[in-house]
């Protein structure tokens, strides 16, 4: 996250951390709690490393520091990109995490809510933030300490507008300020765009994809949750 500050216990308690068990064990991506068995992340996340005994999904963190190899963890029972995915730049940069078993919630470790499908104006959403423990700065680390940043969701046209060589599509979208500044950024994908709305927490966007990042003109790219809540619900309710 770019031009954010720390986060403080339990301000986000649907973010979590998934880390790779490969050469080091180290965190990958962001994700968010959306029921007491499934996490919301993106597909670019999960196309590296297709196999479910290699993710531990860190709930209730507020520090990396804080991930020894006596900390708890939930293992991946299942794993569900989807089908249209292919490159976070074309969409569908989403995907869902079975947990092998239903955690239970707390204060500090509870579900966010999902936006009403076919959730149209995004004028709405006023109060946007965007959360990780992503770098601070394109050629940076992993922050230690959870960050967030409020970021104004910006209309799709003049998104495509500053990205003349990409589609923006109604599934996707953007959040930046004109002068850039605040972003996301490497290590922040898969975490949550939260909106705040009649105080109620909203999942509205999945961080994907951008030019550099907090570059003037170059706002983030975030896949538009509301779009694909028919298909959350079809994969996440056991018929
Ligand atoms: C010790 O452990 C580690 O070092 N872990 C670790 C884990 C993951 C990564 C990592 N993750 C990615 C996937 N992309 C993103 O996260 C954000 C993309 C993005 C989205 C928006 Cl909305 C706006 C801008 C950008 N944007 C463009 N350029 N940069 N960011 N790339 C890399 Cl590299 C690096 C290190």
């Amino acid at each position: 996250i770019v031009g954010g500050s720390n986060s403080s216990v339990g301000e986000w308690p649907w973010q979590v951390s998934l880390h790779t068990k490969l050469s080091i064990q180290s965190h990958h991506c962001g994700g968010s709690i959306i029921s007491d068995q499934w996490i919301l992340t993106a597909a670019h996340c999960l196309e590296d490393i297709p196999l479910t005994e290699h993710w531990h999904v860190y709930s209730n963190i507020l520090k990396q520091s804080e991930i020894t190899n006596e900390t708890t963890f939930f293992k991946v029972q299942k794993m569900i990109i989807h089908p249209r995915y292919e490159i976070s730049e074309a969409g569908y940069d989403i995907a869902l995490l079975k947990l092998d078993t239903p955690m239970n919630f707390s204060v500090l470790q509870q579900p966010v809510c999902l936006p009403s499908q076919e959730e149209m104006n995004m004028a709405k959403y006023t109060e946007c933030w965007v959360t990780g423990w992503g770098y601070t700065k394109e050629r940076g680390t992993i922050e230690d300490t959870l960050q967030k940043v409020k970021i104004p969701i910006m209309p799709n046209a003049e998104c495509q507008f500053q990205y003349p060589e990409h589609r923006i599509t109604d599934k996707m979208l953007c959040a930046g300020y004109p002068e850039g500044g605040k972003d996301a950024c490497q290590g922040d994908s898969g975490g949550p765009m939260s909106c705040k709305f009649q105080n109620s927490w909203y999942l509205v966007g999945i961080t994907s994809w951008g030019e550099g990042c907090a570059r003037p003109g170059q706002p983030g790219v975030y896949t538009n949750v509301a779009k694909f809540v028919d298909w959350i619900l079809e994969q996440t309710l056991e018929d």
